[in-house]
């Protein structure tokens, strides 16, 4: 039998946690594990506003089967993509939630607790440590960078300790089409409500404590000592999430040490093209950002 019999392997629906049918994790393995290898594992955590039910897991198959086809893929030694419980969609034309399903009424922090539960399990199976990459597409973004705040959004928010001490965080982190500053990102769309209700669906009416959740309120230096990249990746084209938000972060992220030019914290902006969604549709653009990350991240490790 040959070594590389049975590969690429994929699995879907693998369980992470009991809280709900939404959650689950799908991942692919190209290849069977070489040791002494330096190769990083891409981890995806898609979009939907925290509370779309047409936008799951699978949003990241047409990226992933095209970073196969990459010269990349020879630094990937695999890839996740993870589903997380959603806020409530009562009025979604074709599937509205219902109070009583554990799958749809997430709040802050429910979201990031089942994206750090997802990523222990992966750690915990695969043993990859700090050796991966954390992707997010639009609220999937603002949840990697979250994951890299640890729990310091404000104070009301309990630690659980268990996913604290062990989940480690990533070498690095890809923000595409991302949520960063949400009073900003509110303010700035206050003619469209649907924008204050979505915040507000997952963080909660009281709009004190969105700044002190938000990505751009992170204390990266203290909460995320070891991140060597940081990559925002943004297409002016995009209808849904303005190019301020890639501004805001850009300058908290330059204000906590990491830079475009030198030292052992780097900074990297990647313009798309397209629309919002249709760079995880098309699999193009967020292929090419992952790629743009991996080509920095491998002479990192
Ligand atoms: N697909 C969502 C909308 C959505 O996802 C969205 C809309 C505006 C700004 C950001 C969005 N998504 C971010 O995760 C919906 O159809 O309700």
């Amino acid at each position: 039998m040959s070594a590389t019999e049975g590969f690429p392997q994929y699995r879907k629906d693998v369980q992470y946690s009991r809280e709900s049918s939404l959650n689950t994790l799908e991942y692919c393995i190209p290849r069977p594990t070489t040791r002494g290898t330096k190769q990083v594992w891409v981890i995806y955590v898609h979009g939907g506003a925290w509370l779309d039910p047409e936008i799951d897991a699978s949003s990241f198959d047409k990226a992933q089967e095209l970073l196969f086809k990459s010269h990349m893929i020879e630094h990937i030694a695999g890839f996740a993509s993870i589903n997380y419980r959603l806020s409530p969609y009562p009025s979604h034309a074709r599937d509205p939630s219902h109070p009583s399903d554990p799958a749809r009424n997430a709040r802050h922090p429910d979201h990031i607790n089942d994206v750090l539960a997802a990523i222990l399990h992966l750690q915990e199976t695969f043993r990859f440590e700090e050796r991966y990459i954390l992707v997010g597409h639009s609220c999937g973004a603002s949840l990697v960078f979250q994951v890299a705040m640890k729990r310091y959004w404000g104070s009301q928010y309990e630690s659980t300790l268990a996913l604290e001490l062990n989940v480690v965080p990533p070498v690095a982190i890809l923000g595409v089409e991302g949520l960063y500053d949400l009073p900003a990102l509110v303010e700035f769309h206050s003619k469209e409500p649907f924008y204050r209700e979505f915040v507000a669906n997952a963080f909660g009416r009281d709009a004190s404590t969105w700044p002190s959740v938000s990505p751009t309120a992170g204390d990266y230096e203290n909460s995320w000592q070891d991140g060597k990249l940081a990559v925002l990746a943004h297409s002016r084209e995009d209808e849904l999430v303005e190019w301020a938000q890639v501004d805001h972060m850009h300058k908290a992220l330059k204000s906590q040490g990491f830079d475009e030019a030198s030292g052992d914290r780097r900074l990297k902006l990647v313009e798309l093209c397209g629309k919002h969604d249709e760079v995880w549709q098309d699999g193009l653009e967020l292929a090419r950002a992952i790629e743009a990350t991996v080509q920095v991240v491998k002479n990192l490790l």
